[in-house]
């Protein structure tokens, strides 16, 4: 049996790999009651006690919990982090089993692994086969428009658009510096930083991340055909992640996938004006936070 504590267990992210982890034989999931589940000598001597704590925690939070965890030296349970805390540090494995080849087997050794924020998951997927194949340049200059569900920004968004309403629709970290702009470069192999415009709408959740590219402004000029079937070939025999055929429509809507694990990517072209908008769809609560957290546990215990 594995030993696990959410740290930060009666939040969005860790009610949703609760609910995940009930169907995973093998697990004994290990709580503190209400009155206790913010101090930190308790978190603490809980951590001592199992094999991996997930930290589902604000970023300030996340690093307390990870310096809890490291005193405990030996005795220092593995870490999975849900937070934008440790995406980008050193002596971390940034938890997207699927990005490149043996990847999978980086996350399962890993003591420490940063679970991947919900709009980078959907950028990375799209974008990193690309600039590994050499399709796509790191210096191009890429923008990526994105449009998530409220339940995105937590337990205070969700109050805000259930309790309030919300707005319908809103542009937001316009000051074009999201949090989640250096993972996205890094992982997705760009040195010329893109542009982020990620957006929130007044449905719980689902996500669409969208990214326009002018294709005669590649290199070898190629064709929409060749920038999808470098994904297929990345992502054959993925069980989550899936390249599909675009809808002769031309619609897509963002909660299609909700309550589902999966990624799908598609890309959308017109050929006589060399237009492609390559588009990633996802549940932000599913593979953008608590799905890919579960799939990454499964590997860190070989469950
Ligand atoms: N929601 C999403 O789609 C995604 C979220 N994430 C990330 O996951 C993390 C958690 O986010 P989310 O679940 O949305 O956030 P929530 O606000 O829904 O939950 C955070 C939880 O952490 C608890 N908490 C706060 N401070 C402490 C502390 N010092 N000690 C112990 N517990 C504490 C909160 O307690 P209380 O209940 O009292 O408020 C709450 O239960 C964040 O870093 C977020 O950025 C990542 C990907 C997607
Ligand atoms: C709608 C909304 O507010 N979304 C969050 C991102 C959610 C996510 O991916 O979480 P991390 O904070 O762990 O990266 C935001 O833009 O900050």
């Amino acid at each position: 049996m594995a030993t696990i504590f959410i740290d930060g267990e009666a939040g969005t992210t860790g009610l949703g790999i609760r609910e995940r982890l009930v169907s995973v034989p093998g697990v004994v999931l290990k709580s503190l009651s209400g009155d206790r589940r913010k101090d930190p000598a308790a978190r603490r001597d809980l951590m001592a006690e199992v094999d991996l704590v997930v930290l589902c925690l604000p970023d300030d939070a996340a690093k307390e919990s990870v310096k809890l965890a490291c005193d405990l030296g030996d005795r220092a349970p593995r870490i999975l982090d849900a937070s934008t805390a440790h995406r980008v540090a050193p002596n971390w494995v940034y938890g997207f089993p699927e990005m490149v080849p043996g990847h999978a087997e980086a996350v399962a050794k890993a003591r420490q692994v940063a679970n991947p924020g919900c709009y980078p998951t959907g950028a990375i997927a799209l974008l990193r086969p690309l600039t590994d194949a050499g399709l796509l340049p790191p210096d191009h200059p890429v923008t990526v428009n994105a449009v998530s569900g409220y339940s995105g920004g937590g337990k205070a968004m969700i109050e805000a658009h259930e309790r309030d309403g919300g707005p319908a629709f809103e542009l937001y970290a316009l000051g074009l510096a999201h949090k989640h702009v250096p993972e996205l470069m890094k992982y997705a192999g760009l040195k010329r930083r893109p542009i982020f415009v990620p957006s929130v709408g007044h449905f719980r959740q689902g996500m669409l991340v969208s990214i326009p590219l002018h294709l005669d402004t590649l290199p070898g000029r190629p064709r929409a055909a060749d920038l999808s079937a470098a994904l297929v070939e990345h992502y054959a025999g993925s069980d989550l992640v899936s390249v599909v055929a675009p809808e002769a429509d031309g619609k897509l809507e963002p909660e299609a996938l909700n309550d589902t694990d999966r990624l799908e990517l598609r890309v959308y072209a017109n050929e006589v004006a060399r237009h492609a908008v390559l588009v990633a769809r996802l549940d932000n609560l599913g593979k953008g936070a608590s799905g890919a957290a579960v799939q990454n546990i499964r590997l860190m215990l070989g469950l």
